[in-house]
């Protein structure tokens, strides 16, 4: 029970599922609940259990053991009746193409026994608040991504659902279409229907969504707002830095060190970033600001920014630091090396001594970011950084 008296529309006690021959569990012994409302992004990495989760929720998958219950409605007694509390949006499009628009909504409203003229008025309502109303009766062929998208959302809708399941909801949409389905997803929320989301674009969804719950080898590992799970890295930043390193210059060599400096928890390589030449990394500009690419993900709350005021090229050349900023990089700094330091302190302090660092290995600093952490970061912090 919520503290409103109400029930949870989603409720997930000790599930598991056990693929036949596999050795481990897929989902092992998940229990969440969502409540009327509210929005729940379930995050993990590849393999996760995810899907798995997702498919025994909307009856596709059978569970091993545990409880699974979909608007007061067990899924794993009554699937049909299940069936009926929910909608699922997949990611790749399921529209029936030999219908149109129109009459995809109002065959998906009958099949789950809406009136004639009930689904009809609700078809115009969908159609017109997903802007679809002047292509409703076009051939599907006709629709971009954006559209098909929008029209998979209206037409789980169609039948009143008390939780939607959407799976990567707004992967490879453009930024219009991704706003109107965030903007849509708020409504829903308004109107007390419960959505269940899945997304790999967290930093995107930190903002949408009330409640997080990240999942990994099929075990909740935390489950919390995304505000309080950015928290509690609390008091951590983090230092972007391209260097270019001298010709004897060694990466592991210079990430030992920096960790060695007090404050700093971790050193990490990047990847060199995949940006278009114009955006490369230039260096210092008069004024001390960092004009390089920020970090490689979209900024989380706070984004990237800049050197902290007061640490500008002339404090650098008064310190006598001037060396380790680049004022005109080489081709070698355009390509230069991404280190990632994770901070247990303010990173203004923290600047001179690695700058000191720097000059000492003539390692040449072309450009810095200073971010505070995002929810991609806590993702990350929990499930690590290697490959599944
Ligand atoms: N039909 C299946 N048969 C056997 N094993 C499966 C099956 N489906 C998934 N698995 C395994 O179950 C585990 C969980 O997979 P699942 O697809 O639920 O993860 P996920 O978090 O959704 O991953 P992704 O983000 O890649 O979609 C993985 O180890 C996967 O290989």
């Amino acid at each position: 029970m919520t503290s409103r008296g109400t029930p949870p529309t989603v409720e997930v006690d000790q599930l598991v599922k056990r693929y036949p021959k596999s050795e481990v569990n897929a989902v092992d012994g998940l229990s969440f609940t969502v409540e009327p409302g509210e929005i729940f992004g379930l995050f993990g990495p590849n393999g996760a259990g995810k899907s798995t989760t997702i498919g025994i929720l909307t009856t596709r998958i059978r569970a091993t053991s545990g409880r699974a219950v979909i608007g007061g409605v067990d899924v794993l007694r009554d699937p049909v009746g299940a069936r009926a509390q929910l909608a699922v949006v997949p990611q790749h499009n399921n529209l029936d193409r030999s219908l149109t628009p129109r009459q995809n909504l109002l065959y998906h409203a009958a099949y789950h026994g809406v009136g004639r003229r009930e689904r009809e008025s609700r078809a115009d309502d969908l159609l017109e608040r997903f802007g679809l109303a002047d292509r409703a009766d076009k051939r599907i062929e006709a629709y971009s991504g954006g559209m098909a998208q929008r029209l998979m959302i209206a037409r789980a809708l169609i039948h009143e659902p008390a939780v939607l399941f959407l799976d990567e909801p707004t992967n490879g949409l453009d930024p219009q279409t991704r706003l109107l389905i965030w903007n849509r997803i708020h409504q829903m929320r308004d109107r007390g229907v419960s959505i269940v989301l899945t997304t790999h674009q967290m930093n995107d969804a930190a903002g949408l969504v009330d409640r997080v719950g990240v999942v990994d080898h099929g075990r909740l590992l935390t489950l919390d707002t995304p505000t309080n799970l950015v928290r509690s890295l609390a008091g951590r930043s983090i230092l972007d830095l391209t260097v270019a390193l001298g010709p004897q210059g060694d990466v592991d060599a210079l990430l030992t060190a920096l960790r060695e400096v007090s404050g700093v928890r971790k050193a990490e390589q990047l990847a060199a970033p995949a940006l278009p030449a114009a955006r490369r990394p230039g260096g210092f500009g008069a004024n001390g600001r960092a004009m390089g690419p920020g970090r490689g993900g979209p900024p989380g709350p706070g984004g990237g920014r800049g050197l902290p005021p007061g640490l500008g090229a002339g404090r650098l050349a008064a310190l006598g630091l001037g060396a380790a900023v680049g004022t005109l990089p080489s081709a070698r700094a355009r390509a230069g090396t991404r280190i990632r330091l994770h901070l247990a302190t303010d990173p203004a302090a923290l600047l001179g001594p690695i700058l000191t660092l720097l000059s000492d290995r003539s390692a040449n600093l072309t450009d810095v970011r200073v971010s505070e952490p995002s929810l991609e970061d806590v993702f990350i912090e929990l499930t690590g950084r290697g490959l599944r």
